[in-house]
Protein backbone atom coordinates (compact mmCIF):
# COMPACT_ATOMS: atom_id res chain seq x y z
CA UNK A 1 0.00 0.00 0.00
CA UNK A 2 1.25 3.77 -0.92
CA UNK A 3 -0.73 5.12 2.37
CA UNK A 4 -2.30 4.49 5.38
CA UNK A 5 -5.72 5.09 3.60
CA UNK A 6 -4.76 1.76 1.64
CA UNK A 7 -3.39 0.06 4.12
CA UNK A 8 -5.89 -3.06 4.79
CA UNK A 9 -6.73 -3.36 8.15
CA UNK A 10 -9.22 -6.01 7.92
CA UNK A 11 -5.87 -9.16 7.71
CA UNK A 12 -3.28 -10.35 9.46
CA UNK A 13 0.07 -8.41 8.82
CA UNK A 14 3.89 -9.42 9.09
CA UNK A 15 6.39 -8.00 11.17
CA UNK A 16 7.88 -5.61 7.66
CA UNK A 17 4.21 -5.03 6.88
CA UNK A 18 3.53 -3.16 10.44
CA UNK A 19 6.67 -1.47 10.56
CA UNK A 20 6.00 0.20 6.76
CA UNK A 21 2.61 0.92 8.04
CA UNK A 22 4.38 2.78 11.24
CA UNK A 23 6.78 4.78 8.93
CA UNK A 24 3.84 6.00 6.55
CA UNK A 25 1.87 6.85 9.40
CA UNK A 26 4.38 9.31 10.78
CA UNK A 27 5.33 10.36 7.45
CA UNK A 28 1.78 11.39 6.77
CA UNK A 29 0.89 12.83 10.25
CA UNK A 30 2.77 15.48 11.65
CA UNK A 31 1.30 14.46 15.26
CA UNK A 32 2.93 10.99 14.74
CA UNK A 33 6.60 10.05 15.73
CA UNK A 34 8.50 7.04 16.40
CA UNK A 35 10.30 6.53 19.23
CA UNK A 36 12.98 3.32 19.53
CA UNK A 37 12.76 2.54 22.98
CA UNK A 38 15.21 -0.01 22.78
CA UNK A 39 16.27 -3.45 20.65
CA UNK A 40 14.79 -7.06 20.93
CA UNK A 41 17.40 -10.14 21.94
CA UNK A 42 17.47 -10.55 18.09
CA UNK A 43 18.19 -6.41 17.71
CA UNK A 44 15.02 -5.95 16.40
CA UNK A 45 13.97 -2.43 16.86
CA UNK A 46 11.21 -1.88 19.66
CA UNK A 47 9.31 0.89 18.15
CA UNK A 48 6.81 3.22 20.24
CA UNK A 49 4.75 5.56 18.16
CA UNK A 50 4.21 8.79 19.84
CA UNK A 51 0.91 10.94 19.04
CA UNK A 52 1.36 14.05 20.94
CA UNK A 53 0.08 17.83 20.09
CA UNK A 54 2.04 19.95 22.19
CA UNK A 55 5.39 19.38 24.78
CA UNK A 56 5.39 18.07 28.61
CA UNK A 57 2.17 16.50 28.59
CA UNK A 58 1.28 13.54 30.57
CA UNK A 59 1.13 10.55 29.00
CA UNK A 60 -1.06 7.14 28.19
CA UNK A 61 0.64 4.21 27.20
CA UNK A 62 -1.03 1.56 25.20
CA UNK A 63 0.95 -2.07 24.31
CA UNK A 64 -0.31 -5.12 22.29
CA UNK A 65 1.61 -8.08 21.15
CA UNK A 66 3.34 -8.51 24.38
CA UNK A 67 2.48 -12.26 23.70
CA UNK A 68 3.40 -12.91 19.86
CA UNK A 69 0.85 -15.06 19.10
CA UNK A 70 -2.22 -13.08 20.20
CA UNK A 71 -2.80 -11.49 17.03
CA UNK A 72 -5.64 -10.11 16.92
CA UNK A 73 -3.71 -7.35 19.73
CA UNK A 74 -1.15 -5.91 16.68
CA UNK A 75 -3.98 -5.94 14.15
CA UNK A 76 -6.37 -4.08 16.68
CA UNK A 77 -3.31 -1.38 17.38
CA UNK A 78 -2.41 -1.08 13.82
CA UNK A 79 -6.51 -0.10 13.29
CA UNK A 80 -6.55 1.93 17.04
CA UNK A 81 -3.40 4.08 15.42
CA UNK A 82 -5.08 5.09 12.31
CA UNK A 83 -8.29 5.87 14.48
CA UNK A 84 -6.25 8.33 16.42
CA UNK A 85 -5.54 10.22 13.58
CA UNK A 86 -8.66 10.24 11.85
CA UNK A 87 -10.63 10.99 14.59
CA UNK A 88 -8.34 13.70 15.98
CA UNK A 89 -10.29 17.32 15.52
CA UNK A 90 -13.12 15.47 14.31
CA UNK A 91 -14.55 13.32 17.70
CA UNK A 92 -14.22 16.42 20.81
CA UNK A 93 -13.48 13.68 23.70
CA UNK A 94 -10.42 12.58 21.45
CA UNK A 95 -9.61 15.98 20.59
CA UNK A 96 -9.65 17.45 24.10
CA UNK A 97 -7.97 13.90 24.89
CA UNK A 98 -4.59 14.70 22.68
CA UNK A 99 -4.91 18.36 23.47
CA UNK A 100 -3.84 17.24 27.12
CA UNK A 101 -2.18 14.00 27.00
CA UNK A 102 0.76 12.32 25.06
CA UNK A 103 -0.27 8.39 23.61
CA UNK A 104 1.96 5.87 23.58
CA UNK A 105 1.24 3.10 21.60
CA UNK A 106 3.79 -0.25 21.31
CA UNK A 107 1.75 -2.52 18.30
CA UNK A 108 5.27 -5.39 18.45
CA UNK A 109 5.78 -5.17 22.13
CA UNK A 110 7.53 -8.67 21.06
CA UNK A 111 9.13 -8.52 18.02
CA UNK A 112 11.18 -11.59 18.02
CA UNK A 113 8.20 -13.72 19.16
CA UNK A 114 5.95 -12.26 16.24
CA UNK A 115 8.47 -12.95 13.71
CA UNK A 116 8.79 -16.82 15.08
CA UNK A 117 4.65 -17.27 14.77
CA UNK A 118 5.27 -16.12 11.34
CA UNK A 119 8.27 -18.15 10.10
CA UNK A 120 7.89 -21.41 12.50
CA UNK A 121 5.54 -21.61 15.19
CA UNK A 122 2.59 -19.96 15.40
CA UNK A 123 1.73 -20.62 18.52
CA UNK A 124 4.83 -19.06 20.34
CA UNK A 125 4.52 -17.17 23.47
CA UNK A 126 7.06 -15.82 24.97
CA UNK A 127 10.30 -13.89 23.92
CA UNK A 128 12.97 -15.83 22.27
CA UNK A 129 16.23 -15.52 24.27
CA UNK A 130 17.99 -18.68 24.71
CA UNK A 131 18.14 -20.05 28.52
CA UNK A 132 21.13 -20.74 29.52
CA UNK A 133 21.72 -24.58 30.39
CA UNK A 134 18.43 -25.17 28.88
CA UNK A 135 17.26 -26.55 25.34
CA UNK A 136 13.95 -24.81 25.69
CA UNK A 137 13.99 -20.74 24.81
CA UNK A 138 12.06 -17.72 25.69
CA UNK A 139 10.88 -16.13 29.00
CA UNK A 140 7.21 -15.08 29.43
CA UNK A 141 7.24 -11.06 29.06
CA UNK A 142 4.12 -11.25 31.04
CA UNK A 143 5.87 -13.19 34.18
CA UNK A 144 9.24 -10.88 34.18
CA UNK A 145 8.22 -7.79 36.00
CA UNK A 146 9.65 -6.81 39.44
CA UNK A 147 6.25 -7.26 41.01
CA UNK A 148 6.08 -10.38 43.61
CA UNK A 149 8.47 -11.69 40.73
CA UNK A 150 9.14 -15.68 40.87
CA UNK A 151 6.13 -15.92 43.25
CA UNK A 152 3.06 -18.01 42.79
CA UNK A 153 1.42 -17.82 39.03
CA UNK A 154 5.21 -17.70 37.29
CA UNK A 155 7.35 -21.24 36.45
CA UNK A 156 10.87 -21.68 37.43
CA UNK A 157 11.17 -23.80 34.68
CA UNK A 158 12.72 -22.87 31.39
CA UNK A 159 10.18 -24.90 29.17
CA UNK A 160 6.87 -23.99 30.34
CA UNK A 161 4.77 -21.01 29.02
CA UNK A 162 4.91 -19.05 32.13
CA UNK A 163 8.80 -19.01 32.27
CA UNK A 164 9.43 -15.85 34.45
CA UNK A 165 13.05 -15.72 33.49
CA UNK A 166 16.29 -15.66 35.55
CA UNK A 167 15.25 -12.27 37.30
CA UNK A 168 13.39 -9.39 36.83
CA UNK A 169 13.37 -7.35 33.72
CA UNK A 170 15.94 -10.11 32.62
CA UNK A 171 14.33 -9.71 29.22
CA UNK A 172 15.12 -6.80 26.81
CA UNK A 173 11.35 -6.01 25.79
CA UNK A 174 10.31 -5.79 29.34
CA UNK A 175 13.36 -3.50 30.40
CA UNK A 176 12.69 -1.21 27.45
CA UNK A 177 9.64 -0.71 28.80
CA UNK A 178 10.45 -0.04 32.34
CA UNK A 179 13.32 1.98 31.53
CA UNK A 180 10.83 4.29 29.33
CA UNK A 181 8.51 4.26 32.01
CA UNK A 182 11.28 5.67 34.72
CA UNK A 183 12.47 8.14 32.21
CA UNK A 184 9.08 9.50 31.59
CA UNK A 185 7.83 9.80 34.89
CA UNK A 186 4.91 10.91 33.83
CA UNK A 187 2.52 8.27 32.64
CA UNK A 188 -1.43 8.65 34.08
CA UNK A 189 -2.86 5.15 32.41
CA UNK A 190 -1.27 1.95 31.43
CA UNK A 191 -3.13 -0.68 29.27
CA UNK A 192 -1.49 -4.08 28.05
CA UNK A 193 -3.74 -5.26 25.63
CA UNK A 194 -3.97 -9.88 25.21
CA UNK A 195 -5.99 -11.78 24.12
CA UNK A 196 -8.46 -14.10 24.39
CA UNK A 197 -11.13 -14.95 27.08
CA UNK A 198 -13.02 -11.15 26.78
CA UNK A 199 -11.92 -9.32 30.54
CA UNK A 200 -11.04 -6.06 31.31
CA UNK A 201 -8.33 -6.74 34.49
CA UNK A 202 -6.55 -4.54 36.87
CA UNK A 203 -4.60 -5.58 39.68
CA UNK A 204 -3.44 -7.48 41.54
CA UNK A 205 -2.20 -10.42 40.27
CA UNK A 206 0.31 -11.51 42.59
CA UNK A 207 -1.62 -11.67 45.59
CA UNK A 208 -4.98 -11.20 46.77
CA UNK A 209 -4.36 -7.96 48.47
CA UNK A 210 -7.02 -5.07 47.06
CA UNK A 211 -5.49 -2.62 45.36
CA UNK A 212 -6.08 0.52 47.19
CA UNK A 213 -8.24 2.15 43.81
CA UNK A 214 -10.02 -0.89 43.59
CA UNK A 215 -13.25 0.50 43.87
CA UNK A 216 -12.87 3.45 41.27
CA UNK A 217 -10.88 0.81 39.30
CA UNK A 218 -13.73 -1.67 39.38
CA UNK A 219 -16.09 1.29 38.62
CA UNK A 220 -14.25 2.48 35.27
CA UNK A 221 -13.95 -1.10 34.22
CA UNK A 222 -17.91 -1.77 34.59
CA UNK A 223 -18.33 1.37 32.64
CA UNK A 224 -15.70 0.18 29.40
CA UNK A 225 -16.74 -3.07 29.56
CA UNK A 226 -20.38 -1.81 29.32
CA UNK A 227 -19.30 0.94 26.23
CA UNK A 228 -17.58 -2.31 25.10
CA UNK A 229 -20.64 -4.58 25.29
CA UNK A 230 -22.93 -1.34 23.52
CA UNK A 231 -21.30 -2.22 20.01
CA UNK A 232 -21.78 -5.99 19.13
CA UNK A 233 -22.94 -7.06 22.86
CA UNK A 234 -20.01 -8.62 23.42
CA UNK A 235 -19.82 -10.21 27.14
CA UNK A 236 -16.50 -9.51 28.96
CA UNK A 237 -16.18 -10.16 32.31
CA UNK A 238 -14.01 -7.64 34.87
CA UNK A 239 -12.27 -7.54 37.93
CA UNK A 240 -8.95 -7.41 39.66
CA UNK A 241 -6.49 -10.47 37.74
CA UNK A 242 -6.28 -12.82 40.84
CA UNK A 243 -10.00 -12.74 41.07
CA UNK A 244 -11.31 -13.04 37.70
CA UNK A 245 -9.00 -15.25 36.01
CA UNK A 246 -5.88 -16.93 37.83
CA UNK A 247 -3.01 -15.90 40.27
CA UNK A 248 -0.07 -14.93 38.36
CA UNK A 249 3.31 -13.10 39.32
CA UNK A 250 5.83 -10.66 37.66
CA UNK A 251 2.38 -9.39 35.11
CA UNK A 252 3.32 -5.96 33.52
CA UNK A 253 0.58 -4.23 35.12
CA UNK A 254 1.20 -5.01 38.48
CA UNK A 255 4.80 -3.04 38.20
CA UNK A 256 3.53 -0.18 36.53
CA UNK A 257 0.77 -0.19 39.34
CA UNK A 258 3.02 -0.23 41.86
CA UNK A 259 4.98 2.64 39.76
CA UNK A 260 2.39 4.68 40.84
CA UNK A 261 0.53 4.28 37.75
CA UNK A 262 -3.24 4.73 38.90
CA UNK A 263 -4.99 3.51 35.88
CA UNK A 264 -3.36 0.29 34.87
CA UNK A 265 -5.33 -2.35 33.05
CA UNK A 266 -4.69 -5.31 30.86
CA UNK A 267 -7.32 -5.91 28.50
CA UNK A 268 -8.04 -9.57 27.02
CA UNK A 269 -9.93 -9.74 23.86
CA UNK A 270 -11.92 -11.96 21.63
CA UNK A 271 -13.26 -14.49 21.69
CA UNK A 272 -13.78 -16.85 24.29
CA UNK A 273 -12.45 -19.85 23.21
CA UNK A 274 -14.03 -21.42 19.98
CA UNK A 275 -10.93 -19.88 17.75
CA UNK A 276 -8.92 -18.48 20.54
CA UNK A 277 -5.27 -17.42 19.32
CA UNK A 278 -6.96 -18.23 16.15
CA UNK A 279 -9.23 -15.68 15.61
CA UNK A 280 -10.60 -15.14 12.08
CA UNK A 281 -9.54 -12.12 9.79
CA UNK A 282 -12.96 -11.06 9.49
CA UNK A 283 -12.92 -10.61 13.52
CA UNK A 284 -10.41 -7.87 13.20
CA UNK A 285 -11.81 -4.43 12.96
CA UNK A 286 -15.16 -5.31 14.77
CA UNK A 287 -12.40 -6.34 17.84
CA UNK A 288 -10.85 -2.79 16.58
CA UNK A 289 -14.01 -1.07 16.96
CA UNK A 290 -15.58 -2.18 20.30
CA UNK A 291 -12.56 -2.35 22.42
CA UNK A 292 -11.59 1.50 21.07
CA UNK A 293 -14.81 2.66 22.74
CA UNK A 294 -13.56 1.04 26.47
CA UNK A 295 -9.80 2.48 25.39
CA UNK A 296 -12.29 5.77 25.04
CA UNK A 297 -13.37 5.47 28.36
CA UNK A 298 -10.82 4.73 30.64
CA UNK A 299 -8.88 7.63 28.54
CA UNK A 300 -11.67 10.20 28.87
CA UNK A 301 -11.75 9.23 32.82
CA UNK A 302 -7.99 9.38 33.09
CA UNK A 303 -8.22 12.55 31.50
CA UNK A 304 -11.00 14.06 33.84
CA UNK A 305 -9.21 12.62 37.06
O1 LIG B 1 -1.64 -14.82 28.34
C1 LIG B 1 -2.74 -14.51 28.72
N1 LIG B 1 -3.59 -13.86 27.95
O2 LIG B 1 -3.17 -13.57 26.79
N2 LIG B 1 -3.20 -14.65 29.95
C2 LIG B 1 -2.58 -13.75 30.84
C3 LIG B 1 -3.44 -13.52 32.07
C4 LIG B 1 -2.85 -12.38 32.83
C5 LIG B 1 -3.24 -11.09 32.54
C6 LIG B 1 -2.70 -10.02 33.23
C7 LIG B 1 -1.71 -10.23 34.19
C8 LIG B 1 -1.31 -11.54 34.47
C9 LIG B 1 -1.86 -12.62 33.78
C10 LIG B 1 -1.26 -14.43 31.24
O3 LIG B 1 -0.24 -13.79 31.05
O4 LIG B 1 -1.34 -15.58 31.68
ZN1 LIG C 1 -1.26 -12.91 26.72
Amino acid sequence: PRSTDDFVYSTYHDLKSIYSFMDMLVAENSMVSKIVIGKSYESRPLNVLKFSTGANRPGIWIDTGIHSREWVTQASGIWFAKKIVTDYRRDPVLTDILNKYDIFLEIVTNPDGFAYTHSSDRMWRKTRKPNPGSSCVGVDPNRNWDAGFGGAGSSSNPCTETYRGPSAHSEPEVKAIVDFVKSHGNLKAFVSIHSYSQMLLYPYGYKSTLAKDQTELYQLARKAVTKLWSLYNTYYRYGSIITTIYQASGGTIDWTYDQGIKYSYTFELRDTGRYGFILPANQIIPTAEETWLALMAIMEHTKNN
